[in-house]
C-alpha cells in the first residue's frame, strides 16, 4: 500500500466504486491512426504488491483497481459537432496553461474538434449575471501560453449555482466540460455533472486535478506539486545564507499548505539546509521542556545558525487569539498565520532569555504558485490533458484523471474528493524529513 497515504482506511477499500459512468454508449469509430487503444477491462492496481492482490483474489475479495486511461476505440462524442468548454477555478497552481494548451491541441489536431471555448473567470464565468463571455481558443491562441505561469483564462473563487450553470452549458451547446481545479471545483464539477444527469444532458464533465498542496486523494501528485517544490530552492538557499551571515542567524520560511505539508516536507528533502520542518500533521509545543523554541535555543547553542521551514496550517492549535475563525469566498477556513506569529514567538522568547538573535522571514507563498512550470511538470501537465480529452470523447463523465505508480488513471470524482490526503507521520516521506532535518536531535 502507500505508504504515505493513509486518509482511506484499507478496510474501506473493498466498498469503493471505482467505475467511471458515461454520458450515453459510445458508438462511433475513434479517428485515431497508429494507437493503442486502451480497453474499459484495463485496470491499474490500487495496491502495488501482486501477492496482496492474489491473496484477495484467492479469498474472493474484489481488487481495488482504477480504470486505465487512454484512447478509447469507440467514441461518443462526433467531433464534427462536438463544442468544448475550459474552465480554471481555485487558486494559481503552475501548469494552468499548460494543461489548458494541451487541452486545445488535442482536442483540435488528435481529434478534429474545432469549436472550443474558454470560460473566463473560474465558474463565474458560466453564470450569465456576472457577464463574462467565453472566448474562442484555438492553437494558435494557446500556442506559447505554456511560457507563462498564472491561467490565460482567469480563475475565481465563490459558491455559483450550479442549476444556473448548467443552463449556460445547455444554452451554449456544449458537449464537453474540462474542469481544472483543486477538491472545491471537482465537487463542483461533481454536483453539475449530477445535474446534467438529472436533466438527460449527455454532457461530459472531466476534471484535471490542480493543487500545489497534494492534497487529492487516490493520486500520486497533482500538477504543479514538482514545480512549487523546485521554485522553493532558492527561497530556502537565500534564508540559509542569511542565517548564516549572522551569529545566531535564523531563516523562517512559510510555505503554503493549508491542511497537508507535502510542500514543505518535500522542500526540506530537496533542499537540505533545513533544521526544522513544521507541518499541518504533525503537532508541537512552543514552550516547555518539549517545546520547539527550547529546541531552537539547543541548536542554536550548538551551530549559531537556523533554517526553519512552516507549512501555513501548522501549529494552527497554539494561535489562540480571539477573532472569529475566517473562511474565504468558497468557505475554505483560513487559517492564521503561522509564519508572523513563529517570527514574534521566537524574537519574545530570546529577547526573554537575552539571546541576541539576527531573525529573517521569507513568505514566497504567491511567487512560488504563479510561475510557469519546470520541465517534468510540463509534461506531465501534457499528459494528464490528452487523457482528459480520451476520456471526453468516449463520453465518459464525472472523473478526474490521475496518476498511480506511474499510471494515468480515470478516478471517479467522489472518490478523489472523498478525504484529504495527507502525509502519514509514521511513513516513508516524514521519516526521511526527520533523519534528513535531524530536528528531534534538538527537539527532545
Ligand atoms: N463543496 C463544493 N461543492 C460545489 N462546488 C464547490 C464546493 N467547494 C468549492 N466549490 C466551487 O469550486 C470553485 C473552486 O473552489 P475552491 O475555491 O475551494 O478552490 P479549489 O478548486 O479547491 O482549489 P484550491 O486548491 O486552490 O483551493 C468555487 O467556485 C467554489 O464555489
Ligand atoms: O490566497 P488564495 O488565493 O485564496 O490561496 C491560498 C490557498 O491556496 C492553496 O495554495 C491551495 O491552492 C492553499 O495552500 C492556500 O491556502
Ligand atoms: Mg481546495
Amino acid at each position: 500500500m502507500d505508504p504515505q497515504n493513509m486518509s482511506v482506511a484499507i478496510e474501506d477499500m473493498f466498498n469503493l466504486d471505482f467505475s467511471i459512468p458515461r454520458v450515453g454508449t459510445p458508438t462511433l469509430e475513434s479517428p485515431l491512426k497508429d494507437v493503442i487503444f486502451v480497453e474499459d477491462s484495463e485496470r491499474i492496481s490500487y495496491c502495488a504488491d501482486p501477492t496482496a492482490n492474489d491473496c484477495l483474489r484467492a479469498k474472493g475479495m474484489p481488487i481495488p483497481a482504477f480504470i486505465a486511461a487512454g484512447p478509447r476505440r469507440l467514441l461518443y462524442h462526433d467531433a464534427a459537432w462536438t463544442r468544448a468548454a475550459i474552465v480554471t477555478c481555485g487558486g494559481l497552481c503552475p501548469g494552468l496553461n499548460d494543461v489548458i494548451k494541451s487541452l486545445v491541441n488535442t482536442l483540435y489536431y488528435v481529434y478534429g474538434v474545432d469549436n472550443i471555448f474558454g470560460i473566463q473567470y473560474g465558474y463565474s464565468g458560466l453564470v450569465p449575471s456576472f457577464g463574462l463571455k467565453p472566448i474562442s481558443l484555438t492553437p494558435d491562441v494557446v500556442d506559447a501560453i505554456h511560457t507563462t505561469g498564472g491561467t490565460i483564462l482567469g480563475s475565481s473563487r465563490g459558491e455559483q449555482s450550479t442549476e444556473e450553470i448548467v443552463r449556460t452549458l445547455d444554452r451554449l451547446n456544449i458537449n464537453i466540460l474540462f474542469t481544472i481545479g483543486g477538491d472545491g471545483t471537482q465537487r463542483g464539477a461533481h454536483d453539475i455533472a449530477v445535474e446534467l444527469k438529472k436533466r438527460n444532458l449527455p454532457i461530459s464533465v472531466v476534471g484535471i486535478p490542480k493543487t500545489i498542496d497534494n492534497d487529492l486523494n487516490f493520486m500520486d501528485k497533482t500538477f504543479g506539486f514538482e514545480t512549487a517544490v523546485q521554485e522553493t530552492g532558492p527561497i530556502i538557499s537565500c534564508a540559509h545564507n542569511e542565517a548564516k551571515g549572522a551569529f545566531n542567524g535564523i531563516g523562517l520560511v512559510r510555505l503554503m499548505g493549508r491542511d497537508s505539508g507535502f510542500i514543505a516536507a518535500n522542500a526540506s528533502l530537496a533542499n537540505s539546509l533545513v533544521n526544522f520542518c513544521l507541518i499541518p500533521e504533525v503537532e508541537f509545543q512552543l514552550r516547555g521542556e518539549h517545546g520547539f523554541l527550547e529546541a531552537l535555543e539547543h541548536r542554536l547553542l550548538r551551530k549559531h545558525h537556523a533554517v526553519i521551514v512552516v507549512a501555513e496550517g501548522a501549529g494552527q492549535n497554539l494561535i489562540t487569539d480571539d477573532s472569529a475563525p475566517q473562511k474565504d469566498k468558497s468557505g475554505n477556513i483560513l487559517h492564521k498565520d503561522i509564519g508572523l506569529f513563529l517570527k514574534d514567538m521566537i524574537i519574545k522568547y530570546f529577547k526573554e532569555r537575552k539571546i541576541e538573535i539576527s531573525m529573517k522571514y521569507f513568505d514566497p507563498s504567491y511567487i512560488i504558485r504563479s510561475t510557469p512550470t519546470c520541465g517534468m511538470d510540463s509534461i506531465f501537465c501534457l499528459n494528464l490533458a490528452q487523457h482528459a480529452v480520451h476520456a471526453a470523447m468516449a463520453g465518459m463523465t464525472d472523473l478526474v484523471v490521475g496518476n498511480w505508480q506511474g499510471y494515468f488513471t480515470y478516478v471517479p470524482i467522489p472518490l478523489a474528493t472523498m478525504a484529504r490526503r495527507k502525509i502519514d507521520p509514521r511513513g516513508q516521506l516524514w521519516q526521511s524529513v526527520l533523519l534528513t532535518t535531524r530536528q528531534n536531535q534538538d527537539w527532545k
